[in-house]
């Protein structure tokens, strides 16, 4: 994920500062070093790293922590307000009418985002169409179709006219009745000229009221010039930043964002149309540096909870695992919804206080959700008792042999799953005991007092600890 690097490295850095009420000049040489080093090794471009690490180590050393407040709480609060300074807002995007063109190089990923941006707008109870004007590449349009038609958002594209700027001219047209618009271009390996030409030709005709450039994750340095390019031929008004969920460093995409003098709009972690998130500041820096970014979570939960229909099962209620008991049945419920949620482990970074710490120390199956193992944990469950799920603890070796023989399955796996539930039982309850937890309670009022800054006052997203 973009600059994870710096997250770790910089909440180990920040965990030396653990106990201490006071920053030395040594501690802030230490944690700018550590800033500087993440940043540019991230592809971060140079003088942007001096910008920040500058700020950060001016206020370190200037400002005065409120009395009491930990020297750790003081420096991550600088950090988090200057790095929510150096990303900036999200781009805006109204939800309303509008047209928005997508320009790129070859394989920066604009077909993918055309169809998951058009699925984002959907959710938000917009009519959304994808137009492709695509002609360069072939495949471009079944890919885009394919992507239009499981998104279940409306699709223009047409095989026969090698013309892009008709095409784009058409779209419009042919898919007047839907608010938002969306216009794929075609990509080249290079900026070459006639690429230029055709994406100023489809700007005129379509006349967007954003234009935004899709940068795949792994870009490094080429990104500057390619920005400006862009940015002087259509003008850019975002940055849509794809590949996330890759290996990739992140830090050429923000350098781009610096150099159009923009902001990013979305953000791309995977293959299918589902895997697009708005981005929010806040919430992203916040999950950087571990804190968590319950806004995205509370997303992500609601749609799983959609897919998996648990809003129509009247014997069970999410909230009930949160307070009380948590149950086998709990846990068959939860596997399917965090299965529909995503990778656990973007799921676990927007949670707060598991993002750095927690996560780290589970067993790597503690959350293994594949649909195999829920396969065969719910033919054991067949096979139960509704006592013993409702209290598996009871479960002794009698129990385990008459369950295995009844499922057709092994002692092992049975006790494989009681295991699992075990293992999830000790997670939930650490969950539960987070709107407790006194320093996190305290670090974000103090975020939230803080304001000022330049870093849109505190953690807007952050409600429940407010
Ligand atoms: N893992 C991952 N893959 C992505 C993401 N976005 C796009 N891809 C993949 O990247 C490849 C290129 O994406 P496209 O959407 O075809 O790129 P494009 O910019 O439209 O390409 P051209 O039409 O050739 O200019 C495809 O294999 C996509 O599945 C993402 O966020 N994560």
């Amino acid at each position: 994920m973009v600059l994870d690097d710096l997250g770790s490295s910089l909440r180990g850095t920040l965990d030396k500062l653990r106990g201490k009420s006071r920053l030395s000049e040594e501690d802030i040489e230490e944690i700018v070093k550590e800033i500087q080093r993440s940043l540019l090794s991230a592809d971060v471009d140079v003088s942007l790293v001096m910008e920040l690490s500058d700020n950060i180590k001016e206020r370190a050393l200037e400002e005065e922590p409120p009395a009491g407040t930990p020297a750790r709480d003081f420096v991550l609060r600088i950090v988090y307000e200057e790095l929510v300074d150096l990303i900036g807002e999200s781009t805006d995007l109204p939800l309303e009418e509008q047209t928005i063109l997508l320009a790129g190089l070859q394989g920066s990923g604009k077909t993918t985002s055309a169809a998951k941006m058009a699925w984002w707008f959907s959710t938000k109870g917009l009519r959304p169409a994808v137009i492709q004007t695509d002609t360069f590449r072939p495949g471009a349009y079944d890919q885009a179709k394919e992507m239009c038609e499981r998104a279940e958002v409306d699709f223009y594209g047409n095989p026969d006219n090698d013309d892009p700027v008709e095409i784009a001219r058409n779209g419009l047209e042919e898919t007047g009745e839907a608010d938002v618009h969306i216009v794929d271009t075609a990509g080249r390996h290079a900026l070459e000229d006639d690429l230029i030409d055709e994406i100023e030709q489809i700007e005129e005709t379509v006349d967007p009221d954003k234009s935004l450039l899709v940068l795949d994750a792994a870009i490094g340095q080429g990104a500057k010039d390619q920005a400006q390019q862009f940015d002087e031929s259509i003008g850019i008004d975002g940055v849509v930043i794809t590949k996330l969920d890759g290996t990739a460093k992140g830090g050429g995409a923000l350098t781009a964002v610096d150099q159009t003098d923009s902001s990013i709009a979305f953000l791309g972690t995977g293959e299918e149309v589902q895997d697009v998130e708005r981005f929010e500041p806040d919430g992203f820096i916040s999950r950087l540096l571990g804190m968590g970014d319950l806004g995205q979570l509370a997303e992500r939960v609601e749609r799983a909870m959609q897919q998996t229909d648990i809003e129509d099962d009247e014997e069970w209620d999410p909230e009930d695992m949160l307070t009380g008991q948590f149950t086998l049945n709990d846990m068959q419920k939860q596997m399917e919804a965090m299965n529909n949620m995503g990778p656990l482990d973007q799921v676990m970074d927007m949670i707060p206080g598991f993002g750095g710490g927690i996560k780290d120390q589970l067993p790597d199956d503690a959350m293994d959700v594949t649909q195999e193992r829920m396969r065969a944990f719910s033919v054991i469950m067949d096979s139960m008792t509704e006592t013993e799920k409702e209290y598996p603890k009871a479960i002794g070796a009698d129990q385990i042999e008459r369950i295995a023989r009844g499922s057709g399955t092994s002692e092992e796996q049975v006790r494989e799953l009681l295991q699992q539930y075990k293992m999830m039982e000790r997670t939930i309850k650490q969950f539960q005991g987070m709107g407790s937890d006194k320093e996190m309670q305290r670090m974000m009022q103090q975020m939230q007092q803080g304001g000022g800054g330049g870093g849109g006052g505190g953690m807007g997203g952050m409600g429940p600890f407010g």
